[in-house]
């Protein structure tokens, strides 16, 4: 396993950026998810990092050793797309030993190492198997046997499970989770779903535009986004204007457009958020952090969308200058009907403070 180091990497096709003044160290044996929106340059970070696109200005490293303007073929790496690529009349086998063949291994090595590797990904029975006779999460695992195979330093992954369903998405992800670990292989993650990144990754990085937004752990991002695409982009959340009325070392009280006052702790804001009295900020308040009753900043709305999930009741609920979604985990309760007044509360410390 690698490191890899992307220097000061500009991509340009035509006029237009792909990614531009990309800087970035991904960790040997992490696995880093890049994430974004369509159009974000995700795919195009992925593929100067596999050699298909040669950077426009900067430097790839994997470790110390500048992979810049190397061929694919010559990085040793392993990779795993969303249409699987497989040969779909052949045998689970002869996909999996596909890379060690070009590689020239004896048969006697081949055979070794795909036995391995095909248990290692749950098919040790389904070798003779024809690929059109798998299911598409089984298809999915034998391209990563395949990719596995050749034991890359790095492994890359775009949007594999897109073309699975709900469930085999879940399953697929623990799995590509579990061997992930179980080998340590350095792994970059291409994905568009906020949940996917955030069950799997050690790190992520946040892209819009061909810019890094933020960088960290599931949790940083969630609990720390940076401004407001972050807030929203992943998982939902509620976003309220308004101005700075008090603030002290460790309170902050904002004022929304209607006059009602939000008190939350002034260490939970953004970075680069400035505190000053009249500032104009944005509240963000998870769904899940909102509670029935009264407590800290309460507040009494109506009613205006209800629906049970099964984990948990949603609610809309409308308090005149803005509305709020409210998640409570099914806790047996009552549930309350559209029209019906609520009084909620949200907990000092469940504010985060960002900028504009
Ligand atoms: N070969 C190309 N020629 C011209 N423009 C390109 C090319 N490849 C990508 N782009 C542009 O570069 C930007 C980044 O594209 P990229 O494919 O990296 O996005 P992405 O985040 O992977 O999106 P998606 O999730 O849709 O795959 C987009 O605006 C795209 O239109």
């Amino acid at each position: 396993m690698r490191s890899v180091n992307i220097e000061n990497v500009s991509k340009q096709f035509g006029q237009m950026y792909g990614v531009k003044d990309l800087n970035l160290e991904i960790k040997a044996g992490e696995f880093f998810t890049f994430l974004g929106p369509s159009g974000c340059g995700k795919t195009t970070t992925l593929r100067m990092i596999a050699g298909f696109y040669y950077p426009s200005k900067g430097k790839i490293f994997f470790d110390e050793r500048d992979v810049s303007r190397l061929q694919p073929n010559k990085r040793n790496i392993g990779m795993v797309f969303q249409n699987y690529a497989l040969f779909p009349h052949m045998t689970v086998d002869e996909n999996i030993a596909f890379g060690l063949q070009v590689r020239k291994f004896s048969k006697a090595e081949i055979q070794y190492k795909v036995d391995r590797i095909r248990g290692q990904v749950h098919l040790a029975a389904y070798g003779n198997r024809k690929i059109n006779e798998l299911s598409g999460g089984q298809q999915q695992r034998v391209a990563l046997a395949r990719a596995l195979v050749i034991e890359p330093d790095i492994l890359l992954l775009d949007e594999p499970l897109s073309n699975l369903d709900a469930k085999l998405r879940e399953e697929t992800r623990i799995e590509i989770k579990r061997i992930q670990s179980e080998l340590g292989v350095t792994t970059i993650y291409v994905t568009h779903d906020q949940m996917e990144a955030m069950a799997m990754s050690d790190r992520i990085m946040v892209m819009e535009n061909g810019h890094i937004k933020q960088i960290g752990t599931p949790q940083e991002i969630y609990n720390r986004p940076v401004d407001r695409f972050v807030a929203n982009f992943i998982g939902e959340t509620n976003l309220i204007e308004g101005t700075i009325q008090e603030i002290n070392d460790e309170d902050i009280k904002v004022k929304t457009a209607n006059g009602h006052i939000f008190t939350g702790r002034k260490q939970q804001s953004s970075p680069t958020l400035t505190h000053m009295i009249g500032d104009k900020v944005f509240i963000s308040i998870r769904p899940e952090s909102i509670h029935l009753g009264v407590g800290d900043n309460t507040l009494t709305g109506k009613i205006t969308f209800v629906e049970f999930t099964g984990i948990s009741v949603n609610y809309i609920v409308d308090f005149t200058a803005f509305s709020l979604k409210v998640m409570i985990i099914n806790s047996y309760d009552h549930i309350k009907k559209l029209g019906e007044d609520i009084t909620i509360n949200i907990a000092h410390d469940s504010l985060y403070f960002l900028g504009e």
